[in-house]
C-alpha cells in the first residue's frame, strides 16, 4: 500500500474574495485552479505549512482563522490527505501572479481539482 502524503491548503479570504492560482503545465492537475498549499514537512503542523506555502507561492503573510475541511483523495499521482484551513490577510498587499482575488460567488465556475469540490460548496 502506498503512503499518504499530507497536504496543507490555505483558503485565504479578504472582503468576500479568495486567493486563487492556476496550476502550471509542469505540475500535476495542470490547468486547474488551486488555493495556495503543498506538502507538510516533517515536524511541521498543517497550520505552519499553510502559512509557509502561501508566503512562498503568493508573497502574502497570512493568519489562521479556522479549520474548514479534511479530505482524503486518490489521484493517479498518489493518495493525499488535505487539510483546508481558512485564513485571513491583514494587508492590502497584492499577490504574486498567477494568484489573484476571486469573488466567492465565482468560485464554483472555476475548474478545480476533484478533492476541492466539497470545500468549494462550503464557501
Ligand atoms: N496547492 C494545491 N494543491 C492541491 C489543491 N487541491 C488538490 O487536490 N491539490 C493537490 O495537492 C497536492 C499539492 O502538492 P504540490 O505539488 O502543489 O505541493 P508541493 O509544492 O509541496 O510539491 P512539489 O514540491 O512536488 O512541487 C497535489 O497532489 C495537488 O494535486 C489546491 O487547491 N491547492
Amino acid at each position: 500500500m502506498s503512503s499518504v502524503t499530507r497536504i496543507a491548503i490555505a483558503v485565504v479570504e479578504r472582503d468576500g474574495r479568495y486567493l486563487v492560482g492556476l496550476r502550471t503545465k509542469q505540475q500535476t492537475l495542470a490547468g486547474k485552479a488551486e488555493f495556495p498549499g503543498g506538502k507538510v514537512e516533517a515536524n511541521e503542523t498543517f497550520e505552519a505549512a499553510a502559512i509557509r506555502e502561501c508566503l512562498e507561492e503568493t508573497g502574502l503573510e497570512i493568519e489562521i482563522v479556522s479549520h474548514l475541511d479534511s479530505v482524503e483523495w486518490d489521484y493517479d499521482h498518489g493518495r493525499i490527505a488535505l487539510e483546508f484551513i481558512l485564513c485571513r490577510v491583514g494587508s492590502q498587499q497584492e499577490p504574486r501572479p498567477p494568484f489573484r482575488w476571486v469573488a466567492g460567488n465565482e468560485l464554483p465556475n472555476l475548474d478545480w481539482p476533484d478533492a476541492n469540490q466539497t470545500v468549494i460548496q462550503k464557501l
